[in-house]
């Protein structure tokens, strides 16, 4: 856990933030677009900058937990949005965390954890046990081949691979190319949708 938390820190304070685009993504803004029922709560795990939870903020969602392992973008995160309240503000290993909620927003979270068979179960079991009953895994996920150097992020995966680990705890709503995607990703993701069995 130190480790894990010295390393990404590290990625931030150095600012090797390949993945970082800046802005909301447009396949998960459009998600959200989409969303009326404000209320619901959402958990944003590897959330970095964050700027989907910005995002929802301005849009008058409340109940959005940003969590991360590295203390910097979530501090970033705060002075940028001085009125989200700092208890939403999670500091935590996403696989220790514990609650319920109804959205869990993914976006290259996935993909940046060494692809090993159990890492990708746990993360797997670990998203629904985050889940209240019928609750959703949302985003995008890398559709990039999976090689096998174990340094090199973001690890790659396909349709086949992702519904292996997720379709034993989930419902696949949807698990499609995602034909929203920023520029620099455009045919390299899937836009998915995963209910809670
Ligand atoms: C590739 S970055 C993606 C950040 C963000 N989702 C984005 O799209 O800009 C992965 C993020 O996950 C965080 N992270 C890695 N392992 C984690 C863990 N076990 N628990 C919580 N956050 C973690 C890292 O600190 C980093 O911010």
């Amino acid at each position: 856990m130190n480790n894990l938390r010295a390393y990404w820190t590290k990625r931030y304070e150095e600012n090797n933030t390949g993945w970082d685009i800046g802005h909301p993504s447009t396949p998960i803004k459009e998600y959200i677009n989409q969303l009326t029922d404000k209320s619901i709560s959402i958990l944003i795990p590897g959330a970095g900058n964050a700027y989907e939870a910005e995002y929802l903020w301005k849009k008058g969602f409340k109940n959005i937990y940003v969590m991360d392992i590295s203390e910097v973008p979530l501090e970033k995160f705060g002075e940028r949005n001085p009125d989200f309240p700092k208890t939403q503000l999670l500091l935590e290993d996403f696989f220790e965390h514990k609650g319920q909620y109804d959205l869990i927003l993914e976006q290259t979270f996935f993909c940046s954890f060494v692809p090993t068979d159990q890492n990708r179960n746990t993360y797997a079991k670990k998203m629904v046990s985050l889940l209240k009953p019928k609750g959703k895994l949302v985003g995008v996920w890398f559709n990039i081949p999976l090689t096998g150097d174990m340094e090199k992020r973001p690890f790659g995966g396909n349709r086949e691979i992702y519904l292996k680990y997720l379709s034993p705890f989930f419902k696949t709503i949807t698990l499609e190319s995602c034909y929203n995607s920023i520029p620099p990703r455009k045919e390299n993701e899937l836009f998915g949708i995963f209910q809670k069995i």
